[in-house]
């Protein structure tokens, strides 16, 4: 396969600034700064970067949600930002660190996960039913949490429904953006585990945008070192992560390995 073909997404050029307001006065904060990189399928890439960095505007724009001002992103070779259909749809999902707001609370679980095969697919009622004891067991809960709602669940199970939510559609590629960092230590390896097996499970590509390293050196292949808006710098193979050059990337680096 050329290393072209190789490629699921592929990220040029994105500039994104916002209108701040500021006393009455208007100014123009640049967030994204000619970004580029791209993701192989089946990898994991890890976007790693201090607070205000710019990374969840980089994954909205990743994902289709939000459009950038300048540049091009290309999942399997088309632009998303001019074919937001609903082949799209389908094949990129997004999950967030914030699990509790983005479910609807009066929702049961069985409809949270059925939301988007709903909208998308054409299958039947009981189609759907076999689907959704497929979706939840293939995250680790039994079947009888398809009748429970978000106030029944802790953390690390409501996570794991907004993950068979986000596989639903069987997508080729999910943003994972700060995924497990409101879990506690345990519960969010056992979460990094459970993304492992589905990932070959299901032949997915992840971007996992976080502000912890530990968990990229657990789970991504390769890593992005983000600040201002800008990469930093990249290590297309995390195996060689002490290999890194810059100032910023040892610093977030030397935070939790020891040179
Ligand atoms: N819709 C918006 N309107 C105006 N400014 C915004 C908007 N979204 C983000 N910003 C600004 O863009 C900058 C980058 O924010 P972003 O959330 O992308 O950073 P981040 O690296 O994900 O930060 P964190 O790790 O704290 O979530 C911040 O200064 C933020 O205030």
């Amino acid at each position: 396969m050329s290393s072209e073909n190789n490629i699921l997404l592929k990220v040029s050029n994105i500039t994104k600034s916002y209108t701040e307001k500021k006393f009455l006065k208007k100014s123009v904060k640049n967030v994204l700064n000619d970004v580029s990189f791209s993701l192989k399928k089946g990898k994991c890439l890890g976007i790693i970067g201090e607070s205000g960095s710019g990374k969840s505007t980089l994954g909205r724009i990743l994902t289709g949600i939000e459009n950038a001002d300048n540049g091009i992103v290309e999942f399997e070779g088309k632009n998303i930002h001019v074919k937001k259909n609903k082949y799209l749809k389908r094949e990129i999902s997004i999950v967030f660190q914030n699990y509790v707001s983005s479910v609807n609370p009066k929702f049961s679980v069985a409809e949270i996960i059925a939301e988007p095969l709903t909208i998308e697919s054409r299958l039947k009622k009981d189609e759907i039913q076999e689907e959704l004891k497929k979706l939840i067991e293939s995250v680790g809960l039994s079947e009888e949490f398809l009748q429970r709602f978000p106030n029944e669940l802790s953390g690390g199970q409501l996570q794991r429904v907004c993950i068979a939510r986000a596989i639903a559609t069987r997508p080729k590629f999910i943003m994972l953006d700060e995924a497990v960092s409101s879990l506690d230590v345990s519960t969010q390896v056992e979460i990094l585990d459970l993304l492992q097996e589905l990932k070959k499970e299901y032949n997915l590509s992840y971007i996992f945008v976080t502000h912890d390293l530990l968990t990229i050196t657990y789970i991504c292949d390769s890593v992005i070192f983000f600040k201002d808006g800008k990469i930093e710098e990249e290590i297309s193979d995390i195996e060689n992560l002490k290999n890194i050059k810059k100032d910023y990337s040892r610093k977030l680096l030397n935070a939790v390995i020891e040179f």
